[in-house]
């Protein structure tokens, strides 16, 4: 089967019932305990890794918690809050020449309204395992623009980075140290590192492929990197021209470097439900790389659908495979929206207990070595759909919108998500009025 034909559901996987793994997952069973949250194996003892992350530190003053990422099952003392939550916006939000008012934001007018009981009732039948605060891996400057068919400008690539970083998102992934003749996008990664290091209020990890890239990352003054493994044999040689085990034993190198030098390693796992060449890709293979991964030190695994032909009926064994060797807290999901599944996968994975989702700015991106492969699900769609779930992410819709409405004034075409799209018609039928 060309695996871009067809969705991959539950009957190209093993069977389960996927109400009652929701239910399962959503009874708080997948809870971290209390030491092994976040990045605690995180090479760097003694730093924080959220030093200087600034929603991390809204986090612990909305929970009183000690962040990172520490998951918390919505309790019922917090139903209240809850029905109360909405954006904070300021008034006439500018967005190149756009104005963003408040009062358009359809979360805002739509906030569910609701008497005590009935929410009660909603949050226990639904909601249980949804996170109260989400973190969003923003991957536009890195997965977006290594796609694209003209070469962005250094210039552009930094003020889209600024711009992201200025809008709240903890993590800006920056760009790749990849093989120039590989992704000929993204040649300047040291011009666009060395701009934007002293970047404050984001981690700025980058890619590394191997030894050579990640000292590259590092002198230009990376102070996080990813590795980037894939669970389908096909799409590893493809990508990264060798096998599974050879690229497993590339990170060892890299992550026995990065600790040397108390620098955190995220690993990805691409194509965790198909591959562009060989279909559906079985749940126990991702689990195995993903394993892999974690055991060499990653302190948080990235579960990527390159090619967005996952649907919840396919997400739901994945993660349950990974879920069972990886801890829950070092899980993160990254979909791509080839089929529109993104959002509903995006909600799968937070009722499984999932709270860190990448995305992509105006839904850029893409694989150059994933054919057929559309862009990553929208940050601003994500954004969106937590807002409204009254899920924390630190992020400002509006200057999100800038920054996507800035990327894609750029590229000449318009933005790939949904909520930008509505939002900018929303607010261009107010100003006629
Ligand atoms: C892995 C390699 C480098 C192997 O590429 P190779 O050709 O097998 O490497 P090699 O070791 O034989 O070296 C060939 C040449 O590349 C150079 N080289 C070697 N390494 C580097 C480096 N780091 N930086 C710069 N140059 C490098 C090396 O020095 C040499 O230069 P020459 O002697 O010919 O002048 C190549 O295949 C590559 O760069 N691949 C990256 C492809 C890529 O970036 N794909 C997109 C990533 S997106 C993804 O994987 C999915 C993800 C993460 O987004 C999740 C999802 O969406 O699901």
């Amino acid at each position: 089967m060309s695996s871009l034909e067809e969705p991959l559901g539950l009957d190209k996987l093993p069977s389960m019932s996927t109400i009652d793994m929701i239910q399962r997952f959503s009874s708080g069973a997948c809870r971290p305990s209390a030491d092994d949250i976040g990045m605690g194996s995180c090479w760097n003892d003694g730093r924080s890794c959220s030093s200087s992350n600034s929603c991390e530190e809204d986090y612990e003053e909305a929970t009183g918690e000690a962040f990172p990422w520490k998951r918390h099952t919505r309790g019922l003392s917090q139903v209240d809050s809850f029905g109360r939550r909405t954006m904070s916006l300021g008034r006439n939000h500018m967005v190149c020449g756009t104005v963003w008012d408040s009062s358009y934001f359809p979360d805002c007018q739509y906030n569910f309204k609701s008497n005590k009981k009935d929410m009660q009732d909603l949050t226990n039948k639904f909601w249980k395992g949804i996170p109260n605060f989400v973190k969003i891996v923003e991957v536009g400057p890195r997965d977006g623009l290594q796609n694209e068919k003209n070469i962005v400008p250094t210039d552009v690539k930094i003020e889209l980075i600024r711009r992201l970083v200025s809008s709240g998102l903890p993590v800006v992934e920056a760009t790749s140290f990849v093989s120039p003749k590989w992704v000929p996008q993204l040649a300047d990664a040291r011009d666009v590192m060395e701009a934007v290091k002293s970047l404050e209020g984001s981690r700025l990890p980058v890619l590394t492929p191997n030894l050579k890239g990640f000292e590259a990352a590092v002198s230009a003054g990376a102070k996080e990197v990813a590795v980037f493994a894939s669970a389908s044999e096909s799409f590893s040689k493809s990508n990264i021209n060798c096998s599974i085990e050879e690229s497993l034993a590339r990170y060892r190198a890299v992550t026995h470097a990065a600790k040397k030098l108390g620098i955190p390693v995220r690993g990805y796992v691409s194509c965790v439900v198909g591959c562009p060449v060989e279909g559906a890709i079985s749940p126990s293979k991702v689990a195995y790389v993903a394993s892999q991964l974690y055991d060499m030190g990653c302190f948080e695994i990235s579960l990527g659908d390159t090619i967005g032909v996952g649907t919840p009926g396919s997400v739901i064994p994945m993660l349950e495979a990974v879920m069972a060797v990886v801890p829950i807290e070092k899980l993160a999901v990254h979909f791509h929206d080839t089929y529109g599944q993104s959002l509903p996968n995006i909600l799968v994975s937070l009722q499984m207990g999932i709270s860190t989702v990448d995305s992509s700015i105006a839904g850029l991106g893409g694989c150059p070595y994933a054919k057929g492969a559309s862009g990553n699900v929208a940050t601003e769609d994500v954004v969106y759909m937590l807002n409204g779930l009254g899920v924390k992410t630190n992020v400002d819709l509006p200057k999100l919108l800038s920054a996507g409405d800035f990327i894609c004034k750029h590229l000449g075409r318009p933005s790939g998500s949904k909520t930008a799209v509505a939002l900018s018609r929303v607010t261009a039928d107010a100003s006629k009025i």
